[in-house]
């Protein structure tokens, strides 16, 4: 088969491995910049064209997009959709996963385990925001953070009203949602490709830090999921409609708890961490379902 892998970075891990596992296993795979893509929107003959020629015709695309490219990396996505190239996470899916409000919304339908979470633009709501994911300590998130960036724990109820206050100030949208102390400042990262986890971690914060993001310090091991986690990480995959995605859980009194699911999940920690190769599940995964015309929208909202 003939693969593109949509990536600014040739020599990041992820990108690497993805490459050598496509080749291992006899496959023709390049690596395309997503930002010097350039599309020609014609009536039934869509293109892309990079570096002055159309590209030629894949089989499958992979989309690794940074959340700092979104909006065109989805484009550039989409493109090859309309051409019927098969995209491992079709386009509207990666722009659901990289909305926290649009995501826990759409898990909430499904019934997903979720930590109890509120949203509003105006400050007159904000004590009663407040009340209604149980008070503090709490979590405040900015909607379109990453790498543990932008998530604050608030200690006292004075404390989040003066956070949320100075967010809604800078026209910042945030999210405002109850915290989960007893998961101790570790999360489990579940790979999920198609139907099923191919791997999993745990990720501990460091000492007194309560977020476990790997960029914020934090270490990794291997961990054994137990059935309803496991249930949980695909039925998140399957309500946001991705194919290959890092569905975060938090253990909870009640149960795991959906944090996020990323559309682009790094693969260095988790093969580190379990020693799998989750690389080679994903180009399984598009041995098997790499047909033309094959995209169609998954899931609502
Ligand atoms: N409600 C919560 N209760 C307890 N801990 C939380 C909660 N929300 C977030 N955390 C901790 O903070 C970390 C960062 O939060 P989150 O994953 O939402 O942010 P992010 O910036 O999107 O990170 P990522 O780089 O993984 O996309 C989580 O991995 C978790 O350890
Ligand atoms: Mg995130
Ligand atoms: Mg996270």
């Amino acid at each position: 088969m003939k693969i593109a892998i949509l990536s600014r970075e040739p020599n990041l891990y992820s990108t690497r491995r993805l490459v050598e596992a496509g080749r291992e296993r006899g496959h023709e795979v390049d690596v395309i910049d997503t930002l010097h893509c350039y599309m020609d929107i014609t009536s039934s003959r869509p293109t892309v064209r990079y570096h002055g020629e159309e590209l030629p015709r894949y089989d499958a695309i992979i989309p690794r997009i940074g959340a700092s490219i979104t909006f065109y990396g989805t484009a550039v996505a989409r493109q090859f959709e309309m051409m019927g190239t098969f995209n491992v996470n079709e386009s509207v899916a990666i722009s659901r996963s990289r909305d926290k409000l649009r995501s826990l919304q759409l898990l909430s339908r499904k019934g997903i385990g979720l930590p109890r979470t509120g949203f509003a633009s105006k400050a007159d709501n904000i004590k009663d925001l407040i009340k209604n994911v149980g008070g503090a300590p709490l979590v405040i998130k900015l909607l379109e953070g990453t790498q543990g960036i932008g998530v604050v724990l608030a200690d006292t109820a004075k404390a989040a009203e003066s956070i949320i206050e100075a967010f809604m100030d800078l026209k910042a949208n945030i999210l405002v949602q109850e915290f989960i102390k007893e998961a101790g400042g570790a999360d489990i990262r579940c790979l999920v490709v198609g139907n099923r986890v191919v791997a999993a971690m745990k990720r501990q914060g460091a000492e007194g830090e309560f977020r476990s993001n790997l960029h914020r310090g934090g270490s990794a091991e291997i961990v054994k999921l137990s059935k309803e986690e496991r249930e949980t990480a695909i039925n998140a995959a399957k309500a946001m409609g991705l194919n290959v995605c890092g569905v975060d859980l938090l253990r909870s009194h009640s149960g795991p708890m959906v944090m996020e699911v990323n559309s682009s999940p790094g693969l260095e920690g988790i093969e580190t961490a379990t020693n799998l190769d989750v690389a080679g599940k994903i180009i399984e995964f598009i041995e098997k379902n790499a047909k033309q015309n094959a995209n169609r929208t998954r899931g609502k909202g």
